[in-house]
This record gives C-alpha cells, structure tokens and sequence, in this order.
C-alpha cells in the first residue's frame, strides 16, 4: 500500500460531495471484483496485515482466517467503511469456504522466533502448518497468487510448491516467499545513511529471507550516494540481522509484525495490480528462479495477469556482493532442500 493509496482511501472515507464528484469524473472502469484470503488473520502480523488489506480498494471480499481469535478481528475489522466485504473463518472445517475464489492468499500462520532462536529453528512446527493449509489452498483455489510470510521463509516456499506439485497444480509463476520486508529495511536504513529522502529510494534485494541469505544490493541503490566500504557493509550487515534486531527488542514478545504487514500489504497490492493488468509493476520476491542454479531465488520480478511475468536478472554486482552471492549459497541450497525433503519424505 502506497502512501497515495491510504489518502485515497481516506478521501474516500470522509465522504464528501467534492469528492465524490470528482471521483465520478475521473473513474473509468470499477476495479475487478478481487478476493483476498489471509491465513492466520488473527495473529501479530496478521491483524495489522487484515487492515492494511480492508484499505485496499482494490480488494471486494476479504477472508480473515485463523485457528483462533477469528470472530473479534473479523468483526472488528468489517465495521471500517471501504470497499471490501468481510468475513472471518474461525475452525478448520471453514478454511475451504474462506479460499474459495481467492485471488491472492497471504499466509503470516505459525509461531514466531524468540531471542536466540533461527529462523529455521521455526521449521518444526511451521513447516506441517505451511503444508496443510497449502493441501486446503490446492484443493480449494489453485489459481490463487499465494504469498508466504511464514517462516523459515526458504524452506516453506518449497514445501508450498512440493505440495502444490503432488496434488498436480503447481504453477511456478504463482508462489512467492514475501521478502519485501528486507527492501522496506534496506530502504530505510540506506536513507538514513546516504540522507536522502526515503521515499526516492529503491534497492534490490536477493539471495533468500534468513541471515546472510539476505543480500541487499546497495551497489545499485538509487538515489546514489557516495558511502565508504565500511558503510556499506554495516548497511548490508543491519539489513541481514534486521529480523533479530527486532526480536531482541521485543525480548520474547515475538518478532516484527507491524512492519511486516506494512510490507505484506505492498506486496499484496502489487500481485492485485499485475492481476487487473498494470504494466510494470516490480518487486523483489522469493520464487522459482533459473537466475542461479539454485531452484528458487528473490530477485526483482515482474508482475502480470498471471503472476511472475518475468524474472528479472541480478544486475551488475560489486566484488563484495558476488562474495556475499557465493557465501549465501549453501545455506540457501540446505533449506531449499530440506523444505523438499519434508514434503517428499512425509
Ligand atoms: N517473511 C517475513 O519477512 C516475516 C515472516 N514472519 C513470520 O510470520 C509468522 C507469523 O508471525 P506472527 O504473526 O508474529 O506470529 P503470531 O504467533 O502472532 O501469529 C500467528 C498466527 O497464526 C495462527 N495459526 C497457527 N496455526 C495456524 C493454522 N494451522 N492455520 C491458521 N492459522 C494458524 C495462530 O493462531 C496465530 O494467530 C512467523 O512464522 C514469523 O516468523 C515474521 C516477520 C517477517
Ligand atoms: O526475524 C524474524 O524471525 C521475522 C522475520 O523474518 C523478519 O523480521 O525479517
């Protein structure tokens, strides 16, 4: 959600005549009736996440699903007066009626880290979740664009297309790991540094979602700035450890959700604006990729009617990001691997 979508959307709340006249004016075509389903709507990201999406104009029916606390957030979040129709499923018996005809499924379920803990210290208990509610969104919407925040991020993404693959409705252009918030952090703190406005500023990001997988490409940030070696690898080392930054902040609370579902919430409103058509909509995502040799990779992709439109390549890199390119690759090949594993073994 782009700053100018929020003050449309609470232009449009107000209400008042001026307004509405020149909305009619200026509205062509409705936008297309879009269904979006969260799973795990009632949790720390997924509250957040739920409202970002009620202010989505572009979405008509929004599923708040979860395995508890549904009823309140749905209710809670229903009374806000936008465009979408709410409904909230609170048992698993109701997860086929909250998928079905889902556009976009964005899935923040599961446990979060705790001080001390990996992201792949997740896996355990993620991991069956991730494959479950993946059988339930084969079964009851395989067209569906599905964003995956759980995490270890690395490991669900294939397991999700393991599952996907086994119930024969794998779409490789239509799974992507959520990475967003990396580029949201490494957005943040290259302003801070080169003291630019934030809101000028695009970097890529590549490589996965845990540690030193995550690999910020400062070389090609824009604005340029002129930032010492020094800085630019304190930049890359914070935007790695920007998860843990904030886990130790929350000293067991859990680990970052509002950020999570600001940046959950722009990636959502990209996948809905490649389905209606926009052209040239970009984001870094976690997807099946041929631009290493390893299966699946974030890298810039573009987005269209049907998902992934095109993969984008990485770009020309400084010496110290093709070290950081080669260093991340074992981790990334093991989880990758040991998501497939679980799928394939069980
Ligand atoms: N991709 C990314 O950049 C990020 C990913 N995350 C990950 O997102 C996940 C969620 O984090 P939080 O919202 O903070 O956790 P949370 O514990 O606050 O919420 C998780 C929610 O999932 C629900 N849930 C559990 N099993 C479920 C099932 N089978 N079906 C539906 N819902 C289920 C729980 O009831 C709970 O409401 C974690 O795995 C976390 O590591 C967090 C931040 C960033
Ligand atoms: O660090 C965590 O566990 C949550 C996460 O993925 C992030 O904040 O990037």
């Amino acid at each position: 959600m782009k700053a100018a979508m929020l003050r449309s959307v609470l232009r449009r709340s107000t209400g008042s005549a001026a307004a509405s006249s020149s909305r009619r004016s200026f509205s062509s075509a409705p936008a297309p009736e879009r269904k979006v389903a969260v799973l795990g709507a009632a949790g720390g990201i997924g509250q957040p996440l739920s409202l970002l999406m009620k202010l989505n104009p572009l979405v008509s029916s929004l599923a708040l699903y979860d395995i508890a606390g549904t009823p309140g957030v749905a209710a809670d979040v229903s009374h806000i007066n936008t465009r979408s129709e709410v409904k909230g499923y609170a048992a698993e018996e109701q997860l086929g009626q909250a998928l079905e005809g889902s556009d976009v499924v964005i899935i923040p379920a599961g446990v979060p880290r705790k001080p001390g803990m990996t992201r792949d210290d997740l896996f355990k208990i993620n991991a069956g979740i991730v494959k479950s509610l993946c059988e339930a969104i084969a079964k009851y919407c395989p067209n569906a664009l599905v964003n995956m925040i759980s995490n270890p991020v690395n490991s669900t993404v294939p397991i999700a297309a393991e599952v996907f693959k086994n119930k024969g409705v794998y779409d490789e252009r239509k799974l992507f790991g959520v990475t967003t918030l990396d580029v949201v952090r490494a957005k943040t703190f290259y302003a801070g540094k080169a003291k630019v406005n934030v809101a000028d500023v695009n970097v890529p990001v590549i490589g996965g979602h845990a540690g030193i997988t995550i690999l910020p490409l400062f070389s090609q940030a824009t604005p340029k700035a002129n930032l010492s070696d020094e800085e630019i690898q304190a930049l890359t080392k914070r935007t790695q450890d920007g998860g843990t930054e904030v886990v130790e902040a929350k000293a067991g609370k859990g680990s970052a959700t509002l950020s999570m579902a600001y940046a959950g919430a722009i990636f959502a409103d990209a996948c809905l604006k490649g389905l209606n058509g926009v052209p040239d909509v970009v984001e870094c995502s976690f997807v099946q990729s041929t631009v290493t040799e390893l299966p699946f990779f974030a890298s810039k992709v573009r987005l269209g009617k049907n998902g992934v439109e095109e993969v984008l390549g990485l770009g020309p890199l400084s010496d110290y990001e093709k070290q950081g390119l080669e260093a991340l690759k074992p981790e990334l090949k093991s989880s990758i691997e040991k998501g497939i594993a679980f799928v394939r073994g069980n």
